[in-house]
């Protein structure tokens, strides 16, 4: 009797506070459940090569920042290495506000590296902002955070896993990344109509308050893109460069990084009154 190869997959994650970290280790649990071996690597330390060629199955996991792919995670997810012949999956977590048409744009990058999505799921997920003690950036979220992902989103989105997987497995190709659009079509449309050279450019800018910084370098040193630098004790921001991901008001501990949310604030309260969330979608 001829024994089955063993089924690799590949879990490649961004995540700034854990949440989608979260359901990458619960991917990589079901599949190594279902006999897979399984490699998990974050999206900045993934390799430019994946040593024993390509998985299997490729889950790609985001968070959703202003409804879209944070765009620090789609630069780095178009300097990856192709991955022809792979199954895909992809999995992206958002707030309370709403998710856009991020799921579909995550597919289109993910097709583009010669993966088959085979499914995916926009996961509502609690709100994690660690902002104190005068809400700045959080104060907008007052009511993120509900206990999502709870049990049953939990065990949806193992068997979502579980079922990609099974496709793989039984050679079944019969997904298409239409299905994880926006059940609004107007999201769908409007998110077209903006390239990620431009979404930064509408996200406000992070700015330095020079009295409360202890000149402690976090913000340096966790700067996703090495944008900002202290000379002299001074820090300064290369807004070309910032790709806006805000990791620097969280690691700042002296509240000493800022960002001037007010126009966003109007924008994300309007959105929140016209457009419902959807919850967690799973399609596969
Ligand atoms: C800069 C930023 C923008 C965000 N924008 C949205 C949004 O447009 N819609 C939403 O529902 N949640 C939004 N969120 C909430 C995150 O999507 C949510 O907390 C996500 O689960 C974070 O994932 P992570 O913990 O893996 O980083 C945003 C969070 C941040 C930090």
């Amino acid at each position: 009797m001829t024994q089955e190869k063993q089924r690799t997959a590949l879990v490649i994650y961004h995540s700034n506070t854990g949440n989608t970290a979260t359901l990458a280790k619960e991917a990589a649990a079901t599949l190594e459940d279902m006999g897979w071996a399984v490699n998990q690597t974050p999206l900045e330390k993934a390799p430019k090569i994946f040593p024993g060629g390509n998985p299997d199955l490729l889950l790609m996991g985001t968070p959703i920042h202003f409804w879209q792919v944070p765009v620090p995670a789609m630069e780095m997810i178009r300097k990856l290495p192709n991955f022809p012949g792979a199954g895909a999956f992809v999995f992206l977590t958002y707030g309370t506000v709403f998710d856009g048409n991020a799921p579909h744009q995550l597919a289109v990058e993910v097709e583009k590296k010669g993966a088959k999505v085979l499914g995916g799921a926009s996961v509502l997920s609690p709100h994690n902002f660690k902002m104190t003690p005068d809400q700045r950036l959080g104060d907008l979220y007052e009511d993120f955070g509900k206990g999502q992902p709870d049990q049953q989103v939990l065990a949806d989105f193992r068997a979502a896993v579980r079922a990609a997987a099974s496709k793989v497995e039984s050679g079944v190709q019969d997904f298409n990344i239409k299905d994880l659009r926006s059940p609004k079509p107007v999201i769908t449309f409007l998110d077209g109509l903006m390239p990620v050279s431009m979404q930064k450019k509408a996200l406000p800018k992070v700015t330095w308050v020079e009295e409360s910084c202890k000149d402690c370098g976090m913000c340096v040193e966790n700067c996703t893109t090495g944008s900002i630098r202290s000379v002299n004790g001074k820090i300064t921001t290369n807004h070309d460069t910032c790709y806006r991901c805000y990791q620097c008001l969280w690691t700042c501990k002296s509240q000493a990084r800022t960002v001037n949310l007010s126009a966003m604030a109007g924008v994300l309260r309007g959105l929140k009154k016209v457009v419902k969330n959807p919850g967690t979608r799973i399609m596969v």
